[in-house]
């Protein structure tokens, strides 16, 4: 384990009856840092957040938080939003910021923490009326008000609208710049991308990848890909010099109605676009674009689901999982 890590995990097993949700799943946060764990569903994200806050018993491995196991750490230290957190919902958001308040020897004025999340004009209205986002906002809010040094957010944004999804992820940035050290849990890659330091990929219960959203993508991100909008089939592109495939399932647009050129610098563009005048190819767009999180994640922690499904024997380029593995 790494000296200066606040949160740690180390060979985490989980199972619930047959079904096993963490397979030695193993991390470490820094402090200050922001480490967002992505994954399919039920990869494990929410059971190994639950492991290391204390709110479930691991079968075997070991966690801890600041040197101490999740279940012996000084609770005023910590802000845990779960993922299902529902508070009493007849309370004003302003009434249930001041309830959590009133849980700490030295909370903040929940006034402030309404105000950090963008609702301080929303305060006197009903949890219950508020809308799925605004609940959202303060549920976020209610892990705020004891300042905690380490905040696990599981799915902080889901239901949020962009907008105010855009003030959490401020929020979370001024923490993380304040010194706190974040873990949240997200299906969201720009918001893994944007916020974090490091991302770990969960699949089937274990981190398979870890690293910078930059050093992931460089690794397991792929080519950068020329997508022409284009009924023509791939044999028309033959003579290209340059790869061509269909676009992957999941990414971007229809297969039917698309062609990719991969690995291809964007000063090369002039190129194909020649290459289909010269061979009156009709096409109605072209778009560029550099591989980013959601094509590292479209080829590790996709292709675990897929080997669980018949569409693993359709052709699909198979991952090998153990190499992944091994540059985590
Ligand atoms: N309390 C529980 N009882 C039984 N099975 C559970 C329980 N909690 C989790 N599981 C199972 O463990 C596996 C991992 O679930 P978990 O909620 O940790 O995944 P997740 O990555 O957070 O998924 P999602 O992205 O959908 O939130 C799933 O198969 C889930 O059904």
């Amino acid at each position: 384990m790494e000296a200066e890590a606040v949160v740690e995990a180390q060979g985490l097993e989980k199972s619930y009856g047959e079904t096993v949700a963490l397979s030695g799943a193993s991390l470490a946060v820094e402090g200050g840092e922001v480490f967002a764990l992505i994954g399919p569903n039920g990869a494990g994200k929410t059971t190994l957040v639950r492991a290391l806050t204390g709110t479930t018993e691991p079968d075997s491995g070991q966690a801890r938080i600041m040197g101490d196991s999740p279940t012996s750490v000084d609770r005023s230290r910590l802000g845990v939003l779960p993922q299902d957190f529902s508070p009493p919902d007849r309370l004003s958001a302003h009434e249930l910021l001041a309830y959590y308040a009133g849980l700490y020897d030295d909370a903040r004025d929940p006034d402030d923490v309404l105000a950090d999340v963008g609702l301080a004009d929303t305060g006197e209205t009903r949890y219950e009326d508020l809308s799925g986002g605004q609940q959202r906002r303060v549920c976020v809010g209610a892990t705020l008000v004891n300042d905690p040094d380490v905040l696990f957010l599981d799915e902080p944004t889901t239901g949020i609208d962009p907008a105010g999804r855009r003030t959490v992820w401020r929020l979370i940035e001024e923490l993380a710049a304040s010194g706190t050290t974040v873990v949240l849990t997200t299906h969201d890659m720009a918001e893994a991308e944007r916020l974090a330091d490091r991302v770990g990929l969960l699949a089937a219960g274990s981190v398979i990848a870890r690293g910078t959203p930059d050093t992931l993508v460089r690794e397991h991100g792929g080519a950068s890909r020329l997508t022409i909008e284009t009924t023509a089939d791939l044999e028309a592109f033959a003579d290209l010099e340059y790869p061509v495939s269909q676009p992957e399932r999941g990414r971007g647009r229809n297969p039917d109605n698309a062609v990719v050129v991969r690995d291809i610098d964007p000063a090369a563009i002039a190129t194909v676009v020649d290459y289909l005048e010269a061979r009156t190819i009709v096409y109605t767009g072209l778009t560029w674009s550099e591989p980013d999180l959601e094509d590292v994640y479209l080829e590790l922690a996709d292709e675990t689901e897929l080997e669980g499904t018949d569409r693993a024997s359709d052709g699909a380029e198979g991952t090998n999982l153990a190499q992944a593995g091994e540059t985590a």
